[in-house]
């Protein structure tokens, strides 16, 4: 059997002056796997997403990824390995709005040579790469060189998600990223974004509020069922 790709054990975090907001004796995440977690406004989502990506330091226990344990890493070091071997789609996308569709997309490649180089091997060359998964992700090929603010909401959520999966990352890290659209755009969004995760052997890590998208993920998980710190109202 394969190691999990994220294995977390007796994870402990607070913000500082704030009381204990997470207290979580066990959590993995496979490899190829898609996981729903929701959890109600301020239960500690995108905290929790922030210290699987090393943004912050847990205060107690372990956060393993790809066998590496992220505590033991400097600051730095893990920038470097969160940018290798994650990609995100954040709620408002945060991409760059001077920059071309094009350049937000090859944006982790300039900072990871890894992820370049698995993008030269797919796809010949960064630039072909940004251009198919767009294209996958069904963004005309006019559009590439148009600055990012001019696109609508849901071509900047395509823009988005074609960033966090160049270079196939292991893990594609979604917070709320279908929140600005409707019911059906959403299961549409979410079948491309499957497959691109499928295409290139990323697991899922998806959070939201939103119980109806659960049914179509490999697993669904209640933060507040796995976080001991929980309120008695977030359970
Ligand atoms: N950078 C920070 N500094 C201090 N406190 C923070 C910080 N980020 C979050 N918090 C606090 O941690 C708690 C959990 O916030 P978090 O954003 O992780 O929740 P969430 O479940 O993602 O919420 P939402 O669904 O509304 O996005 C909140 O009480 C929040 O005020």
């Amino acid at each position: 059997m394969t190691a999990p790709l994220i294995a977390l054990s007796h994870l402990g975090f607070s913000w500082p002056g704030q009381p204990e907001l997470l207290d979580i004796a066990e959590f993995h995440l496979n490899r190829g796997e898609s996981l729903f977690l929701k959890g109600p406004s301020g239960s500690g989502k995108t905290t929790l997403l922030g210290l699987l990506g090393g943004v912050q330091k847990p205060a107690r226990g372990s956060i393993r990824l790809l066998g590496t344990d992220l505590g033991t890493l400097s600051a730095s070091a893990r920038d470097r390995f969160r940018v290798d071997h994650t990609g995100y789609i954040f709620q408002q996308f945060n991409l760059l709005p001077f920059l071309s569709v094009r350049e937000n997309v090859e944006l982790p490649c300039r900072f990871s040579r890894l992820r370049a180089e698995r993008a030269r091997q797919r796809y010949g060359s960064v630039d072909r790469a940004a251009a198919a998964l767009l294209a996958h992700l069904g963004l005309r090929e006019e559009l590439l060189e148009r600055r990012a603010d001019a696109l609508s909401i849901g071509q900047q959520q395509r823009v988005a998600a074609a960033r966090a999966l160049i270079g196939q990352p292991e893990l594609v890290i979604a917070d709320e990223p279908t929140s600005a659209l409707d019911t059906d755009s959403r299961e549409a969004f979410l079948d491309l974004l499957f497959a691109e995760c499928r295409d290139a052997g990323s697991s899922l890590l998806f959070v939201s509020h939103d119980q109806s998208l659960a049914r179509l993920f490999d697993r669904s998980l209640s933060l507040a069922e796995l976080n001991r710190a929980a309120r008695p109202a977030e359970v």
